[in-house]
């Protein structure tokens, strides 16, 4: 569904992704890994068309995703979620779902957002303000405007991120639980490996902007280049984040 092929881009000397290639199914969860600046953003920033690759394609459903216009890519059905968030703090967890809709057809929107906040569980913070809800109730907000969009592929950008463990466990079977129901492709990018070996069905690394491994989860900490790059060894692990 999603093709990457020799997929490179440069910011001055620096190669952010040097010849990138790989593939992504439908209803395949697909996890990025990779060291900080290993160029895992920079890549859902060439999908998402605010960064235009150097070299290389990019096709969606066999269509080439640079001749889509950005603000196109939700009625395509490729839609994101930030690491930082990016939510309207003024309007309330309702607003902000529904802001996912906008390229949808109006039929059906309002009923469709309760859905998925019943969903989600943010039913009864609904009407609140999105400022001043927790951080872990902030992600969720997120991923309820992706999921307005009927993403046929989704991008979690660190969805794990300033999570406590709790959620995270909770996180990982929300994740796959809206994947078997809605059908959805995800591509997850995260540094919490309890989460992505966990859920994802196939694993890609990258480090200084290269694939250095693409296979199974149980092979990723098999595999002698993605544990010196990024996950050190056993007690000495020190660029495995968490
Ligand atoms: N707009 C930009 N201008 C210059 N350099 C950039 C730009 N965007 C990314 N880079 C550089 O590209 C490289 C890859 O960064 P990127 O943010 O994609 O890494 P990452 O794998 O997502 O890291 P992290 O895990 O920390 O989020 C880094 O060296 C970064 O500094």
């Amino acid at each position: 569904m999603l093709d990457v092929t020799d997929v490179a881009i440069h910011f001055g000397g620096v190669r952010a992704l040097d010849g990138v290639t790989f593939g992504v199914e439908p209803g395949q969860i697909l996890g990025l890994i990779g060291p900080n600046g290993a160029g895992k953003t920079t890549l859902f920033n060439c999908i998402t068309r605010i960064y235009r690759p150097t070299a290389g394609t990019l096709r969606f459903d066999g269509e080439d995703l640079l001749t889509i216009a950005p603000h196109r890519l939700a009625k395509k059905g490729i839609t994101r979620t930030f690491q930082n968030l990016a939510l309207f703090s003024t309007l309330s967890v309702f607003e902000n779902t529904m802001a996912g809709g906008v390229s949808q057809k109006n039929r059906g929107l309002r009923s469709r957002a309760w859905e998925i906040l019943e969903r989600l569980d943010l039913v009864d913070v609904a009407l609140e303000p999105a400022a001043g809800l927790p951080f872990g109730t902030l992600k969720r907000v997120e991923l309820a405007r992706a999921l307005m969009a009927r993403p046929r592929l989704l991008l979690l950008d660190e969805p794990a991120g300033g999570l406590t463990h709790s959620e995270v466990d909770d996180l990982g079977r929300l994740l796959v639980s809206l994947r078997d129901d809605y059908g959805f492709a995800a591509l997850l990018v995260e540094h919490h490996m309890g989460l992505v070996l966990g859920i994802s069905d196939h694993v890609v690394a990258l480090d200084f902007g290269q694939k250095i491994y693409e296979g199974t989860p149980a092979g990723v900490r098999e595999d002698d280049a993605v544990v010196a790059a990024y996950l050190g060894r056993p007690k000495t692990g020190a660029r495995e984040a968490r």
